[in-house]
C-alpha cells in the first residue's frame, strides 16, 4: 500500500488534476494506492472568506459561492467530456452547493461563524474535490473507492485544530480497508470527525496530516506527498534563489525545517510517519521526474553538517526580568502556565545562567494577550519591585539552521555568528537544544534576507559568494575600476567564487541603481548620463535601506562630504575602500573612531590607495607594526605628479606645461594644487605616520613649499597663470640642483614622532635618486631594518594603477 497526496496547487484545474491521475496511474502499477486531495487551489479560502462575510452580513458571500461552484462544474465538464459521465457528479455537486448555500445563509442569518460551523463550512473544499478526482478515475475506467476521512480519522472536538484518537483511527481504517475491495482509493485530505459526527480540520496544511495518518494507520509501503516544489529546498526560495532541493533528511530535520517556515510540509505530517518507519518522499507533480526528497529513518550526512535553513517571521520576544526571580523555583512554571491558559504558544525559550532573566519567542499577534496575562500572573512581584513587567520587542524574526549532524561539528555557531556579525545582523536572542539540531537566531525581521543569503552562502554555496558594490565617483579612477571589476567578474566567479555586483554608480550629478543581479557594466556611462541625481544622504541611505549581504561602498571621489558618510556606513557594517585622503588625513579622533568603527562592526574600512596608489606601502607598515616591528623613521617621495614634473622639467618646456601634462596624465589630484603645494604629501605622510603609531594631527607636519604664494591665490586657471608668470623661479630651483648635478625631489620625512615635506636637492647614489616618471618610493627604517631600510618603490599615480590598487582592497574587503 502506498499513499500519496497531492495539494491544492495540483489539483487547482482540469488540467493539473491530469497530472495526478497520470502519476498516479503509473504508482497503481507498483501496488494499491491511498490518495488523498487537497481542495482546488485557493478554495478553502474563499470558503473562509464566504464565512467571515455572511457571519459579518455582507451578502458577497453569495457571489462567492456562485464562483466556486462554477469553477468546480467547469473541471467535471472538462475532466468528463462525456455527458454519460457527468451524470452523477454535476447533480452531486449542485447538491453540495446547495447545502453549502442554507450553511451560509444560516451564518448570516445567526450573525455568527463558530469554530464548529467553520470547521463544517471548510470541508466542502476537500469533499467536493475527492470527488471530482474519483469520478475522473472512474471516467477513465479505474475503479476508484471514494472515502470519507470523517468516517476513518477520529479526533477530540477541537475546532479548526482538531487531535487525533490514533487508536480508534487505526481500527476504522482497519474496517475500512477489509470492506473495500478497491485498490485505489481517493480520500478528501484535512478533514475528520469528532465522536459525535461533527466535521473537524486538522489545521491549515492539515491534508499532508492526512496522508500521513492513514499511511500510519495502513502500514503503507511509503508516503508521497506531491507539491508544486521538487521537494524541501535548503532555504525559502522566495529569499534566497539559489536555494536547491535536500535530497535526503532525517524525519527529525525534516520536522525542524517544516516548523520553521519550509511551508513545503505541515509539520504535524513527520511524527506518525516518523513512528511507524514509513518513507516519505515530497515530489513536484509538475516535474515528476524531479528527484525530489525523501525524509528516512538515517539518511547520509549533509557534507558541510548544516541541512537546511529556516526562518519565520511576525515573532515577539518577551523577556521577563528583575533581581526576584534569582534562585527561586517556580518562576519559569508560572510564566508558562500564563502563557498557555491564554492559548500562547512559545516558539523559543532562553534563559541566562544568571536566571535574571528569562526571554521567549512568541507569535507577535499574542503580544498583547501574553503582557495582560504575565503582568497579571506576577503583579505582586511587580509591585513589589521584584520583576519589571513584561517587555515585549516586536519587529523581530527567527533564522534558523538545522542539521543532524552539527552534533559532530564543532565551530558551526562561530560560522553562524561571524557570518551575521560581518553583515551587520545582530543577534537578539539564541537558543539550541541539547540535540544541536537546530541553532535558533532571533534577528531583525528587516535583516532576514539578508542574513538567510549570507548563511546560506556560509554553509551551501562553496562556489559563489555574492560581493556588492556602491561606488561613488565614477571619474578618472572610478571609471578604470568599472573597467577592470567588468573585464575581471568572469575570473572572480570562476576563479575566487565572488559575485561581484556593483549595485550602484553615482556621481555629484546622477545615481544609477540596478534592480536585481547588478549593473551591466558594458553599458553604465550612457545610463548613468540618464539617472536622477542623489544627495550623498541619499546614498547612504540607498546602501543602508537596500541591506544587501556584503555591502561594500568605494568611494573613488575627493570629495570631503563622501568621507563624512564613512561612519554611518561602518557603524551599519558596510565596508568602505577608499582611495580619497580626506577620512584617513582628518582630525586624529577621526580617523581612530572610522577605523574602531569597523573593528566593532566586523567591517573593513581600507585605504591602500591612499599612499603609493597600488604599491603596498600601507599593508608593509601593517605587517612591520603587527609583528612587533618599529618604525623609527621613514623617507620617501610620495608624490607622482611632483616626481613626474621634477622628471620632466629642464627648462626646455615652461614648468604649467609639464603640470598640465601631469594633470592630464591623470596624475594630480582632481584639483592640482593640491600636489603642488605639498598638501597631498603631507597627507600620505601623516597617514604613515599615524599607521605607524603615531597620534599626529595635520598642523604637526611641516610643510616647506617651493610655490611662489600668488600660485595658490586664485582658483584653478589662475593656477596655471600663476605657474607661468614664475617661470624663472622654477628654472632656478633646477638650476641650483642640476649645477651640483643633482636632482630635485618633493621628499616626505617622518623621523622620532615628527613629520615634514619639502623640496630637496638629491645628489647621485641617494635611494631617491633613480626614480623615474612618476614612480613613488618609501625607506622604511625600523628596528629590524636599522641601516638598510625596507623599500617599497614603483609605479606611485595614475588612475589605472590606482584603480587596481582600489580592487585588490575591494577584494580585500570582499573576503574578509
Ligand atoms: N590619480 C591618482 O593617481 C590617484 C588618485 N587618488 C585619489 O583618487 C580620487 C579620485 O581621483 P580622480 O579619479 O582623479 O578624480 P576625478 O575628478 O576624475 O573623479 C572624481 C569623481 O568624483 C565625483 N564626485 C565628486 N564629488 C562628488 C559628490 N559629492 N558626490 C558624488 N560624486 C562626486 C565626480 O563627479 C567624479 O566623477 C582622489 O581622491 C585622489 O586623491 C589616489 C591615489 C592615486
Ligand atoms: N596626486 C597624487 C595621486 C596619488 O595619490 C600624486 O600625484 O601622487
Amino acid at each position: 500500500m502506498q499513499v500519496l497526496k497531492f495539494g491544492g496547487t495540483s489539483v487547482a484545474s482540469a488540467e493539473n488534476i491530469e497530472r495526478v491521475l497520470a502519476i498516479v496511474q503509473q504508482a497503481s502499477t507498483l501496488g494499491p494506492v491511498v490518495l488523498v486531495v487537497s481542495a482546488l487551489g485557493g478554495t478553502t479560502d474563499a470558503l473562509i472568506g464566504a464565512g467571515q462575510a455572511a457571519a459579518a452580513g455582507n451578502e458577497s458571500f453569495r457571489a462567492t459561492l456562485r464562483q466556486l461552484e462554477a469553477r468546480h462544474l467547469t473541471a467535471a465538464e472538462a475532466l468528463l467530456p462525456q455527458a454519460a459521465q457527468q451524470a452523477d457528479i454535476q447533480p452531486w455537486l449542485t447538491a453540495q452547493f446547495t447545502e453549502l448555500a442554507l450553511l451560509a445563509d444560516g451564518i448570516f442569518a445567526l450573525g455568527e461563524l463558530s469554530p464548529r460551523t467553520l470547521d463544517r463550512l471548510m470541508s466542502y473544499g476537500e469533499l467536493l474535490s475527492s470527488r471530482l478526482v474519483a469520478a475522473a478515475f472512474a471516467a477513465r475506467g479505474t475503479a476508484a473507492a471514494w472515502a470519507d476521512s470523517r468516517q476513518l480519522i477520529r479526533t477530540n472536538s477541537r475546532f479548526g485544530m482538531a487531535q487525533v484518537d490514533e487508536a480508534t483511527t487505526e481500527a476504522l481504517v482497519t474496517a475500512f480497508q477489509l470492506q473495500t475491495p478497491a485498490s485505489l482509493w481517493v480520500a478528501p485530505g484535512f478533514i475528520a470527525a469528532d465522536t459525535e459526527g461533527h466535521t473537524t480540520t486538522l489545521g491549515r496544511g492539515g491534508s499532508d496530516y492526512t496522508a500521513a495518518i492513514l499511511a500510519a494507520a495502513l502500514g503503507a509501503a511509503k508516503l508521497e506527498i506531491w507539491t508544486d516544489v521538487s521537494g524541501m529546498l535548503t532555504a525559502d526560495p522566495r529569499l534566497v534563489r539559489s536555494a536547491r532541493p535536500i535530497a535526503r533528511i532525517s524525519y527529525e530535520e525534516a520536522m525542524e525545517l517544516s516548523h520553521f517556515g519550509a511551508k513545503v510540509l505541515y509539520a504535524p505530517t513527520v511524527q506518525p510517519v516518523r513512528q511507524a518507519g514509513i518513507p516519505m518522499w515530497i515530489k513536484n507533480t509538475f516535474a515528476p521526474h524531479d528527484y525530489g526528497t525523501l525524509v528516512e529513518v538515517a539518511p547520509p550526512p549533509s557534507p558541510g553538517a548544516v541541512r537546511g535553513l529556516s526562518s519565520i517571521g511576525s515573532l515577539a520576544l518577551l523577556n521577563l526580568e528583575g533581581g526576584g526571580m534569582v534562585g527561586v523555583p517556580g518562576f519559569a512554571a508560572r510564566l508558562f502556565a500564563a502563557l498557555a491558559r491564554a492559548r500562547i504558544n512559545v516558539v523559543l525559550i532562553t534563559q541566562s545562567s544568571s536566571e535574571h532573566s528569562i526571554c521567549v519567542g512568541v507569535s507577535e499577534g499574542d503580544v498583547a494577550a501574553a503582557q495582560r496575562v504575565v503582568d497579571e500572573e506576577f503583579a505582586g512581584e511587580i509591585a513589589t519591585g521584584r520583576l519589571d513587567p513584561l517587555r515585549p520587542e516586536t519587529g523581530l524574526a527567527i533564522v534558523a539552521l538545522v542539521g543532524e549532524n552539527m552534533r559532530n561539528h564543532p565551530g558551526i555557531s562561530g560560522r553562524l555568528f561571524g557570518a551575521l556579525g560581518h553583515n551587520g545582523v545582530n543577534i537578539r536572542a539564541i537558543a539550541q537544544g541539547a540535540s544541536e539540531r537546530n541553532i535558533s537566531t532571533v534577528i531583525r525581521a528587516a535583516d532576514v534576507r539578508k542574513a538567510i543569503n549570507v548563511l546560506h552562502e556560509e554553509f551551501f554555496e562553496a562556489t559563489y559568494k555574492q560581493v556588492n558594490l556602491f561606488v561613488l565617483g565614477p571619474g578618472n579612477v572610478g571609471g578604470k575600476l568599472l573597467g577592470q571589476l567588468h573585464q575581471q567578474q568572469p575570473y572572480l566567479r570562476d576563479k575566487l567564487g565572488l559575485d561581484l555586483r556593483v549595485v550602484a554608480i553615482a556621481n555629484s550629478r546622477h545615481c544609477l541603481v540596478s534592480d536585481e543581479g547588478g549593473l551591466d557594466l558594458a553599458s553604465w556611462p550612457a545610463e548613468l548620463n540618464e539617472a536622477p541625481r542623489l544627495s550623498l544622504d541619499e546614498f547612504t541611505d540607498l546602501i543602508i535601506s537596500k541591506n544587501l549581504r556584503n555591502s561594500i561602498f568605494v568611494d573613488v571621489t575627493a570629495n570631503p562630504a563622501a568621507a563624512g558618510q564613512y561612519a554611518p556606513l561602518l557603524a551599519k557594517s558596510v565596508a568602505v575602500v577608499a582611495c580619497n585622503k580626506v577620512a584617513a588625513s582628518s582630525a586624529y579622533a577621526s580617523y581612530r573612531h572610522l577605523k574602531q568603527l569597523a573593528r566593532d562592526f566586523n567591517t573593513k574600512y581600507l585605504f591602500e590607495t591612499n599612499v603609493g596608489a597600488a604599491l603596498p606601502v600601507i599593508g608593509t607598515l601593517g605587517d612591520l607594526t603587527r609583528s612587533g616591528d618599529v618604525v623609527r623613521r621613514m623617507q620617501a617621495v610620495l608624490s607622482g605628479t611632483l616626481n613626474f614634473v621634477f622628471n620632466n622639467y629642464d627648462g626646455s618646456r615652461p614648468f604649467a606645461e609639464v603640470v598640465a601634462q601631469a594633470q592630464a596624465e591623470g596624475y594630480t589630484e582632481p584639483d592640482p594644487r593640491l600636489d603642488l603645494n605639498g598638501s597631498d604629501v603631507a597627507r600620505k605622510i601623516l597617514i604613515l605616520a599615524r599607521e605607524a603609531g603615531q597620534a599626529l594631527e595635520m598642523s604637526d607636519v611641516a610643510n616647506e613649499s617651493f610655490l611662489p604664494a600668488s600660485c595658490l591665490e586664485g582658483d584653478v586657471t589662475a593656477f596655471y597663470e600663476q605657474l607661468a608668470v614664475h617661470e624663472p623661479h622654477f628654472r632656478a630651483l633646477y638650476d641650483a640642483a642640476a649645477g651640483k648635478g643633482k636632482r630635485l625631489k618633493f621628499v616626505a620625512q617622518y623621523a622620532d614622532g615628527k613629520a615634514s615635506v619639502g623640496l630637496q636637492q638629491i645628489a647621485p647614489g641617494h635611494d631617491l635618486y633613480e626614480l623615474r616618471g612618476k614612480d613613488n618610493v618609501v625607506l622604511f627604517y625600523t628596528d629590524r631594518y636599522p641601516e638598510q631600510p625596507l623599500v617599497v618603490k614603483g609605479a606611485g599615480a595614475g588612475a589605472e594603477v590606482t584603480a587596481s590598487g582600489v580592487f585588490a582592497d575591494i577584494i580585500r574587503a570582499a573576503r574578509l
